[in-house]
């Protein structure tokens, strides 16, 4: 399966159509009122409105993930209609019932659990998932941000990570570091957000180019880094 690229962050309904054109699998949607890169629902409904459709299914030509942090589960139900989301990623402290509970009221959509990994007892944690969600995200810890904060990863230490369920690599990637990334693991998906952005919120068309580049690079020859 090919690698799944998801942009996170996007505010902007021209931005949005550019980067699903370049190739982005996914556009991600800050659903977090504290984020600067916070969008509400109507203009989420906007900028998905604006997405290519896919001729085959008729629906948009990449998948729309809403991103919250410890939401109630009947807003996050709100946004994903009124918003016409096909994903939800938890990126806050949601707990497994919370995750099964939003499985049953939303049997269609993609849950995905983020997880903030500060040290390696944040993996103890995962099994606890694996049964309620469809996949994990390991974003990097930051004491006072959720998420969006440039930092990455310790990708050495997450070398022999392999869980039963689908993953996201997040946290601090860029059209610089994401061959050295992917060289170390092995994620079905990755996610950038303030590695290809001008101000928060405001993408940087030229690196989102460019990380497009690359990816497209490194398929054509696999060996690349
Ligand atoms: O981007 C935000 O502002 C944000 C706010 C609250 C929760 C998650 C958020 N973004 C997520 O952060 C990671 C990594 O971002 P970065 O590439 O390090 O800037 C990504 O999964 C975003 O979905």
């Amino acid at each position: 399966m090919s690698l799944r690229v998801k942009i996170c962050g996007i505010t902007q309904p021209e931005q949005g159509r550019a980067i699903a054109q370049l190739g982005a699998t996914a556009l991600g949607f800050i659903c977090a009122p504290t984020s600067p890169r916070y969008v509400t629902a109507p203009q989420i409904a906007t900028i998905v409105a604006n997405l290519p459709i896919n001729l085959e299914t008729g629906k948009p030509c990449c998948d729309r993930i809403g991103v919250f942090v410890n939401a109630d589960l009947d807003l996050i139900c709100q946004t994903v209609a009124l918003g016409h989301l096909n994903g939800v990623q938890l990126h806050g402290d949601e707990t497994p019932e919370l995750c099964n509970r939003l499985r049953q009221a939303l049997p269609d959509v993609e849950l995905i659990k983020a997880l903030r990994i500060q040290s390696a007892i944040a993996l103890e944690t995962i099994p606890q998932y694996q049964n309620s969600v469809d996949a994990l995200l390991l974003d990097a810890y930051h004491p006072t941000l959720a998420g969006g904060t440039g930092k990455t990863l310790d990708w050495s230490a997450l070398q022999q990570f392999c869980p039963t369920i689908p993953w996201f690599l997040a946290g601090g990637l860029t059209p610089s570091n994401i061959l050295e990334a992917l060289a170390c693991l092995h994620p079905q998906g990755i996610d950038l957000s303030s590695g290809v952005e001008i101000s928060p919120g405001n993408k940087n068309m030229n690196q989102v180019a460019q990380l497009f580049d690359v990816l497209n690079q490194r398929a054509a020859s696999p060996t690349l880094i």
